[in-house]
């Protein structure tokens, strides 16, 4: 799912569907893959500026359901590659063969559920394979090889493996502790590797991929435009897009 590949990331309804799917035509010109957030009340993985649009998209009423007619949509107009990032709550709330179905009739292609382990996912696993939507799991830089393991075995799209410790947002540095992860799951795992948390600069996405990262992910650093320019993001969005992008050489 990942070759030198720019993941962009933006909370879905933030701040609004229509703006979401504007965004998203944004991203696909200099991105991969785009990852879409569903909006959630308790989002503990995520730090301050992908948490505030949680809250603005939830404000706006924002609708699981609209994620799918937000990727529907999006089909029309590309084929890049969607993958949903959620928490398990408002999956396990829908039933999680609907919610995977959904997502696979809307175009998505691979699912990332934040707060599922790897160990106790063969349920979803299933679900997912029967549906052709790829599973995302994450390693962090304390997990330990076997769960590498375990993780690359349940995960069908890319392996998540995160720079650092705590939550999602803005570093000045990519950390040694990212290269060490990198290097241990690069030997360890089948699937391609994405990197995440933290990257900001097209300096960041050059050091990892030139250390043998498949992939970069990029978060914050696109929502808090969003959360600066609201609608009229669209602009600044490409433009950091498109740096970022460089850095893919
Ligand atoms: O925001 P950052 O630091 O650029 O990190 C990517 C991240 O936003 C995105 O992949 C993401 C958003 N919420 C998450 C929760 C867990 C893991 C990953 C995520």
């Amino acid at each position: 799912m990942l070759d030198r590949s720019l993941v962009t990331f933006i909370t879905a309804g933030d701040p609004s569907p229509k703006k979401t799917l504007d965004f998203m035509l944004v991203l696909e010109r200099y991105s991969d893959v785009i990852e879409l957030g569903i909006p959630f009340s308790d989002p503990v993985a995520d730090g301050s500026v992908i948490q505030k649009a949680n809250v603005r998209a939830l404000k706006n009423g924002f609708r699981v359901r609209s994620v799918f007619e937000i990727v529907r949509e999006f089909r029309e107009h590309s084929e890049r590659r969607v993958v949903l990032m959620t928490y398990y709550n408002p999956v396990f709330r829908m039933g999680v063969e609907k919610f995977v179905r959904l997502s696979a009739e809307a175009g998505v292609d691979g699912m990332i559920v934040v707060d599922l382990p790897a160990d106790s996912s063969e349920e979803y696993v299933r679900i997912c394979k029967k549906h052709g939507i790829r599973t995302i799991f994450i390693a962090s830089p304390n997990t330990t090889d076997e769960r590498l393991r375990v993780i690359d075995n349940a995960s069908t799209g890319f392996v998540y493996l995160t720079s650092d410790y705590g939550t999602t947002g803005r570093r000045d540095k990519i950390g040694e502790k990212a290269f060490d992860l990198l290097r241990r799951a690069k030997n360890i795992c089948r699937n391609p590797v994405g990197v995440g948390f933290g990257v900001s600069k097209a300096e960041h996405v050059r050091s990892l991929i030139d250390a043998g990262a498949d992939g970069v992910i990029v978060g914050s650093a696109i929502v808090e435009l969003v959360e600066k320019h609201g609608k009229d993001a669209d602009g600044y969005i490409e433009e950091r897009v498109r740096e970022l992008a460089k850095g893919l050489g």
